[in-house]
């Protein structure tokens, strides 16, 4: 058709799935489990427009190739290293691949302790959460360029205490009682991103010590701040890490606000709300959704 036009493509291989065990000698070893998705851009628009098959790098090849460079590779992890390693090969080995965005998440394997000393090849899983990169890799005239954000998903945290929500605007629509102190219960998702740079300089960034930074000081807002709403608590968290972390370009949350609400017995002759609460309901639907960008102003000239 002479009136429509591809505006855009991007192709390949989701859901990845890796273990890569590094092993030294003796019984030590480490373990990382990988999700990984690898989406290559460049000309392929005739795959689509004309079924021409010829520069299509099958995405099962997409596929073997991160099981061989996850072997080649001494470790997957950093994972932002591994994302950065993938977009590069590709982006050399094709020359009409022009884009990479490789998506990582990891599973959290905690080493065990067994008689309180770290056993050299058992793990335990003890958090659902993820932590996750988006690396996009460009060609450019003077190299490759990338960027790169990291960050975690799905840590669930709850606090008994230390959480109020009042003032908020009431209307012919507002049934919800002003509190002080209720529980608060999220799964934070979390995401910061650092300026895009040409990728030697992005490797050379300490992306663990900036992932156990960003982890810790949000769980030290969460815990310790009296919260005046998700939204304050969100910010807070967001501005602890640019003001700690200047390698950071901004920081983003999505904090869900996993109700639990007290339960009203009164009708069965028992105080249980306000001050008396102690029973509570949690409840799986709707969830209220926190979400913001925290970026640094740009200086004035
Ligand atoms: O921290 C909160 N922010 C809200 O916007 C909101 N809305 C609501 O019903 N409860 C809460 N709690």
């Amino acid at each position: 058709m002479a009136d429509v036009e591809l505006k855009s493509q991007r192709y390949g291989k989701d859901r990845i799935r890796v273990v890569k065990v590094v092993k030294s000698d003796g019984q030590w070893q480490e373990v990382a489990e990988l999700s990984v998705r690898v989406l290559l851009e460049g000309d392929f628009e005739t795959s689509y427009t004309q079924g021409d098959n010829s520069k299509v790098v099958a995405t099962d090849s997409i596929k073997n190739t991160v099981y061989v460079l996850a072997k080649r590779a001494p470790s997957v992890v950093p994972i932002e290293s591994f994302a950065l390693t993938l977009g590069q090969h590709f982006l050399h080995t094709y020359a009409h691949v022009d884009g990479v965005h490789v998506d990582i998440s990891q599973q959290a394997w905690r080493r065990m302790r067994i008689d309180n000393q770290k056993h050299p090849h058992s793990f335990l899983r003890d958090t659902q959460a993820q932590r996750v990169t988006t690396a996009t890799t460009k060609r450019h005239a003077s190299g490759v360029h990338a960027h790169i954000s990291s960050g975690f998903r799905d840590l669930a945290v709850l606090k008994t205490t230390g959480s109020a929500f009042y003032g908020f605007l009431r209307d012919q629509y507002t049934t919800l009682r002003e509190t002080n102190d209720r529980i608060l219960c999220t799964n934070i998702d979390c995401r910061w991103e650092f300026p895009a740079g040409d990728v030697a300089t992005l490797c050379s960034l300490p992306f663990d010590q900036i992932y156990t930074h960003v982890e810790q000081l949000t769980l030290g807002i969460f815990a310790r701040e009296n919260s005046a709403s998700v939204q304050a608590t969100l910010y807070n968290m967001a501005t602890r890490a640019l003001r700690d972390l200047p390698a950071l370009g901004q920081v983003s949350y999505a904090l869900p606000n996993n109700h639990i609400f007290s339960v009203d017995l009164a009708p069965l002759g028992l105080q249980n709300m306000g001050k008396d609460a102690d029973v509570y309901m949690p409840i799986a639907d709707p969830s209220g959704l926190i979400t913001a960008v925290v970026g640094r102003k740009k200086a004035k000239l």
